[in-house]
C-alpha cells in the first residue's frame, strides 16, 4: 500500500493547524482531521457528541455504517497541551486517509468536547500518529492508524511536507524524491514515552554563529509553534526591536512591523532555515500592530516541541522500522 493525502491549513491568514480528509465506514463518512504526531488517539466528532458542543463540525454516525462495532466497556478521555480536551467511547470501523485503508480502525467517538474543539468549526477531530503507548482507551489500549496500516505499506514510513499558508502533504508507505532536496538526514528516535523525540545539534539566530548544543524535543504536526528553551529563545528576540515577553498575551509579541532574523536548526550535519515570515505567527488580535512569535518558551512546558513552524521549513520521514528514526530533509 502506499497513499498520499492534503494537509490544508485551517485558516487563510496563518497556520494555526493542518486538516486532511479521511473517510470512515460503510457507505464512507467523509470528515476533515488533523493529523498529529504529539498524540496517538483517533477521535471524532460524533452522533453521540451533545448538540450543545457541535458547532459546524461533520460527524461521523457509526449507526450509519454497516461496517461499524462498538468496543463494548471501551472508553478514552485525552488533555492536549493547551488544556483542551475530550472523552468518550470507542468503536472500529473502516479507516482510510489517502487510499490507505485499515479495515477494523478504532475510531474514538466523542461524548464530550471542550469550547476551543466546539469553537474549531474546520477540525472534526484528530488522527494520533504518535506512538500507540500513548494511546487512552481503557481497558485495552489500541493502535494507532500507521500502526495498524504499517504491516500493509510498501515502506513502514510516512512523511509531513507542510507548507506555509497553503496546502501541503502526507504521504503513507512511500517517499517522494521529487519532495526534497539533497540528502534526507536520519536521526535516532527515542519512544518513551511514545512521542517522535529527536535531538537537534543545535540552533542559530539569523545570520549569526551557530550555536552546536543538543537540543531534545518532539517532532509535533499537532503543534502550531515552536517551544525551545528560554535561553534560544531569548537569544532569538534579543534580535528583534521591540519585542518583549508579554504576561498578557502568554508569550514574546513584537510589533508587526519589526525586521525578524530566520531561525536556523541543525539535525545532524544538516541546517534547517525558518524564514522570518514564518516566525511571525499572527497578530494578536485581529489589526492589532503587535505580533505573537512563532518560537516560544518551552519552560512551564517540561518538552521542547517542534511544531508546525519548524516543520513545513522541512520534508520529514517519520520512520517506524525497528528501531524508529526521523528523517530531515530540505526542500
Ligand atoms: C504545550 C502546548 C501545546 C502542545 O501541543 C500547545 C498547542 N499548540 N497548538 C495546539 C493544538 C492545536 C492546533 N491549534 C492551535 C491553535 C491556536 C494557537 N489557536 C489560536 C487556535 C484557534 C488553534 C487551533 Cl484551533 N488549533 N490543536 C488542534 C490542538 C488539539 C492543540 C493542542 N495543543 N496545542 C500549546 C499552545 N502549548 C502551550
Amino acid at each position: 500500500d502506499t497513499g498520499s493525502a492534503a494537509a490544508t491549513p485551517i485558516d487563510p491568514r496563518f497556520d494555526i493547524a493542518y486538516v486532511t480528509p479521511v473517510t470512515i465506514g460503510t457507505p464512507p463518512q467523509t470528515l476533515q482531521l488533523d493529523l498529529d504526531t504529539g498524540s496517538s488517539d483517533l477521535w471524532v466528532f460524533s452522533s453521540h457528541t451533545p448538540a450543545s458542543q457541535v458547532r459546524g463540525q461533520r460527524i461521523y454516525a457509526p449507526d450509519k455504517s454497516t461496517t461499524s462495532k462498538l468496543l463494548n466497556g471501551h472508553t478514552w478521555s485525552i488533555t492536549y497541551g493547551d488544556g483542551s480536551g475530550s472523552r468518550g467511547n470507542v468503536y472500529t470501523d473502516k479507516f482510510t486517509i489517502g487510499g490507505v485503508t485499515v479495515k477494523s480502525q478504532a475510531i474514538e467517538t466523542a461524548q464530550q468536547v471542550s469550547s476551543s474543539f466546539t469553537t474549531e468549526d474546520a477540525i472534526d477531530g484528530l488522527v494520533g500518529l504518535g506512538f500507540s503507548t500513548l494511546n487512552t482507551v481503557s481497558p485495552n489500549g489500541q493502535l494507532t492508524f500507521f500502526d495498524n496500516a504499517k504491516p500493509n505499506l510498501d515502506s513502514p514510513v510516512f512523511t509531513a511536507d507542510l507548507k506555509y499558508m497553503k496546502p501541503g502533504t502526507y504521504d503513507f508507505g512511500f517517499i517522494d524524491k521529487t519532495k526534497y532536496t539533497g540528502e534526507i538526514t536520519y536521526v535516532p528516535v527515542e519512544t518513551d514515552p511514545g512521542y517522535w523525540t529527536f535531538t537537534s545539534s543545535g540552533y542559530g539566530v539569523g545570520s549569526g554563529t551557530f550555536s552546536s548544543s543538543p537540543i531534545t524535543g518532539i517532532a509535533d504536526t499537532g503543534t502550531s509553534l515552536v517551544y525551545l528553551p528560554t535561553a534560544i529563545v531569548t537569544a532569538y528576540y534579543r534580535q528583534v526591536q521591540g519585542a518583549t515577553n508579554s504576561r498578557s498575551y502568554g508569550g514574546y509579541v513584537f510589533p508587526c512591523n519589526s525586521t525578524l532574523p530566520a531561525f536556523v536548526f541543525g539535525v545532524g550535519e544538516a541546517k534547517f532555515t525558518i524564514p522570518p515570515s514564518y516566525m511571525s505567527y499572527a497578530a494578536v488580535t485581529d489589526g492589532s500592530p503587535t505580533c505573537f512569535g512563532g518560537l516560544q518558551s518551552s519552560s512551564g512546558i517540561g518538552v521542547n516541541i517542534w511544531g508546525d513552524v519548524a516543520l513545513k521549513a522541512a520534508f520529514v520521514v517519520f520512520n517506524g522500522e525497528e528501531p524508529p528514526t526521523i528523517g530531515w530533509a530540505n526542500k
